[in-house]
């Protein structure tokens, strides 16, 4: 075995959930009368947590906190409904998870997405709850590139950091991996590119889930 877990990002990582975000927050910003974006846009917006996703998205840049709640509410409403129109896992991640599982690794799941939304995602497109842990942004708990969440599951699994994968699809996950002092994977098929990975110092950057598994068993 080349490591005993392995903690992963949700949005762009093991689910495309780039066209429902993006259509909810563009139905939040037409409730409040404001112009909607290209869907490709939310590939930059998306990534810092739902209050960064209304900061982002709303013209100006003075929002109050006042006002970003409701935006925040007003979301909140319209994903619980839509979130899952066009949602899907990305090809070989069923498989890649199966593999890992059946290996006897510890897997978990570690999000900005709120943390109900992120238990709702992961419940529905993992019935047979693969990931002994599943954290989205909760209060208390600073997010992601913080490592505080990452440091948490690795207590949690019992397993030290140096044992762990980190796998991610952004330059938060890259940070979040490298700063909790876990070696990091980038993954190609996500909301970024590249360049953003390798800048950001991953361990290894890979094309397919199923590299992801060769460096992990
Ligand atoms: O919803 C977000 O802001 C990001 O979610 P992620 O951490 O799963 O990419």
């Amino acid at each position: 075995m080349k490591c005993r877990g392995l903690i992963f990002d949700l949005d762009g990582t093991l689910l495309d959930t780039l066209d429902d975000l993006a259509m909810a927050a563009n139905a939040t910003l037409e409730n409040f009368g404001f112009p909607a974006h290209p869907v490709d846009a939310y590939r930059y917006f998306v990534g810092e947590g739902l209050r960064t996703l209304m900061q982002r998205i709303v013209p100006g840049s003075n929002a109050t906190d006042e006002q970003l709640n409701e935006y925040m509410v007003k979301f909140g409403e319209i994903y619980t409904n839509t979130w899952n129109v066009n949602t899907r896992l990305y090809e070989g991640i069923f498989e890649m998870i199966a593999s890992l599982s059946a290996a006897g690794l510890q897997l978990a799941v570690l999000s900005n997405k709120p943390h109900l939304f992120t238990q709702l995602c992961v419940e529905t497109f993992f019935p047979e709850q693969p990931f002994a842990f599943v954290f989205g942004q909760r209060d208390g708990v600073a997010k992601k590139p913080n490592p505080a969440g990452a440091l948490e599951i690795a207590e949690k699994m019992g397993v030290a950091v140096a044992d762990i994968l980190y796998v991610g699809d952004t330059a938060t996950d890259m940070q979040t991996g490298n700063g909790a002092g876990m070696r990091t994977i980038g993954v190609e098929w996500g909301f970024r590119d590249r360049t953003e990975l390798e800048n950001n110092n991953a361990w290894k950057i890979v094309r397919t889930p199923a590299e992801v598994v060769t460096y992990a068993i």
